[in-house]
This record gives C-alpha cells, sequence and structure tokens, in this order.
C-alpha cells in the first residue's frame, strides 16, 4: 500500500510504479491561480482526511468537523462540485496555502465585477442567497467545513446553478494573503467562532494582524462586514478596530455598530442564538 495522509502508513519500498507516480501526481493549477516561482509546484491535495492541523506555528480560529456528507450534499458535489470550487496548491495541512500561491480574481470568475468575499460562510446560506440576488457581483466564500462547502454547492445546484459563485477550502486568512492589494469591494464575517473561554481568545479570528490583512484586501471605499450574537466578542472587535486609520466605522461616531445588513439572511446559526435569547450586533468598516 503506497503512503497517503490518510492511512499514514510507511511508504511501500517497491511500489508498482503507476501507483508511486499517481500519488505524486502534480495536478495542473486552476484558472486564476499561480505560484510565485515556477517548477517547484507543492502538489495539489483536494480534500485529504486526518491532516493534523497543528503544522502551522500559530492559533487557528477553528477546529475541523466531520466530514460526513448527506446524499443530497454527495450528489451536488460530485455533479457539480468542480463548477464552484476553487482549488489551491497547499502547504501542509489540508486547509492550508502553499505561500507561494496568488490568485486572480477576474480569471477565477471569468469577469471583472464587484466582489465580496465571506469568510467562515457555514452551510453557505447567506453567500448563495446574495449570489442568486445580485447576479452583478462575484462572491468568493471561505470555509473549512467540508460539509458546509458541500451544502453552500447543493444549495447553488437548486437554485439552478449561481455562476457567479465560488468556494474555497482553506483556512481564510492565508487565502487573503494570495489576493491582490485592493482586490475586494466587501469582506464579510458573520458570526465567526466566539472561542467563548478567555484562554481560547487567541484564537478568535479578529484580530489586529487579521485586521492588517483585511485592510490589504480591500479597496479604498470597500467594506468590512461582521456580525456576531456573542456580546463580549462584539465588544473585542470594537476594541480591535478603534483608532485604526486604515479601517473605520461606516457611521462616524459609531465604534463600528450598524443596523443588521439587508444582505444578510437569517442563517439557521443565527435563528438558533435567536431561540436561546441572544440578538446579533452588526458592525461595519469602511476601508479609508
Ligand atoms: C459559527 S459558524 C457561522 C457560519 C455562518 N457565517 C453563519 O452565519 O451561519 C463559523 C464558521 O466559520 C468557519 N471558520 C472558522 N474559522 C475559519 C477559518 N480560519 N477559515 C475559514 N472558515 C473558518 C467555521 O468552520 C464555521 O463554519
Amino acid at each position: 500500500m503506497t503512503s497517503t495522509p490518510e492511512n499514514g502508513s510507511e511508504p511501500e519500498v517497491f511500489a508498482a510504479p503507476e501507483i508511486a507516480d499517481a500519488a505524486t501526481e502534480i495536478a495542473p493549477l486552476a484558472p486564476g491561480i499561480s505560484l510565485a516561482e515556477d517548477g517547484d509546484r507543492a502538489p495539489v491535495v483536494p480534500n485529504p482526511e486526518g491532516v493534523p492541523e497543528q503544522y502551522r506555528p500559530y492559533p487557528v480560529s477553528f477546529v475541523r468537523r466531520s466530514a460526513r456528507l448527506t446524499a443530497g450534499q454527495e450528489s451536488a458535489m460530485s455533479r457539480v462540485g468542480d463548477d464552484y470550487l476553487v482549488q489551491v496548491p497547499r502547504a501542509h495541512a489540508s486547509t492550508s496555502v502553499d505561500p507561494r500561491v496568488s490568485i486572480d480574481l477576474p480569471t477565477v470568475f471569468g469577469r471583472e465585477a464587484r466582489t465580496i468575499v465571506e469568510i467562515g460562510s457555514g452551510m453557505g446560506e447567506c453567500v448563495s442567497a446574495a449570489a442568486l440576488a445580485n447576479p452583478d457581483n462575484n462572491y468568493l466564500a471561505l470555509e473549512v467545513y467540508w460539509a458546509g462547502l458541500a451544502q453552500a454547492i447543493s444549495l447553488a445546484d437548486r437554485a439552478g446553478g449561481v455562476p457567479n459563485l465560488r468556494l474555497i477550502e482553506a483556512n481564510a486568512p492565508e487565502i487573503l494573503d494570495a489576493l491582490p492589494a485592493a482586490s475586494l469591494d466587501e469582506i464579510w464575517v458573520f458570526f465567526p467562532d466566539p472561542w467563548h473561554k478567555a484562554r481560547h481568545h487567541k484564537r478568535r479570528m479578529v484580530q489586529p494582524e487579521f485586521a492588517d490583512q483585511v485592510a490589504r484586501v480591500l479597496r479604498p471605499g470597500g467594506i468590512w462586514r461582521l456580525a456576531t450574537d456573542w456580546e463580549p466578542y462584539a465588544d473585542h472587535m470594537r476594541e480591535v478596530l478603534r483608532g485604526r486609520t486604515d479601517l473605520v466605522p461606516v457611521i462616524p461616531e459609531s465604534d463600528g455598530v450598524v443596523e443588521r445588513f439587508e444582505g444578510r439572511v437569517l442563517t439557521t446559526f443565527e435563528e438558533k442564538g435567536r431561540r436561546a435569547g441572544r440578538g446579533a450586533t452588526d458592525l461595519a468598516y469602511v476601508r479609508a
């Protein structure tokens, strides 16, 4: 048996050549994806199971959940998954991005248009509804939860196809680093995992370094929208952003707080919070 990240077994010394070749095959890069140097490509690994996330020297904002798909998700993924999923070369972990990657969005979408990125799109309810309602915009969803990506694809498929939607299975900050500066019109971060315990706060996605990454990829006038139903996380987000001169509240003197964004549909996640008595805080900042 040939060694794979899934089975973790020792490589077989006398593996049949065609099996060894298949295991080390380097997939061609998807349109719009390029690497800084040619020649020395990392293999593209679409979705290997069981690859630990501990390769990164910093805490990540997620723990990987089961990738078990429903029959409907499985079917949508196998029939039309390739229309939506953008494969990127990995570094180590299955959700990592080779640091040499750069992403050309007009090529990925096949057109120039206002581009909105949703980070942590969950089951894809919000981004697929927005893409359907606004066919003139491009929407890119970044998510590490495979079943969530599959559900987004299933929703798009059931809607008859959503050509202005793309998804990437990856740790979102690594994708931001692969995008050109000033290439996005909006970034959405709705209900990021709150990491309640103080010792886990370092895993919260919204941190000063993440705000730097957002500021780099938003065009001047671009908007960063956030929402959370965990009041201490809303406070934390405002603290991270307070006093920045590159990302300023959309409503001056508001400390970031805005009315509910009308483009943010009620997701199952938010609904569950509502039933538990939690209301959402919406924040919005503009790239100066
Ligand atoms: C609490 S859920 C909210 C989902 C969705 N935004 C909603 O409102 O229903 C947070 C999502 O963020 C995803 N997530 C967390 N950290 C991430 C990261 N670094 N990159 C990509 N997705 C991430 C999780 O997998 C999860 O699906």
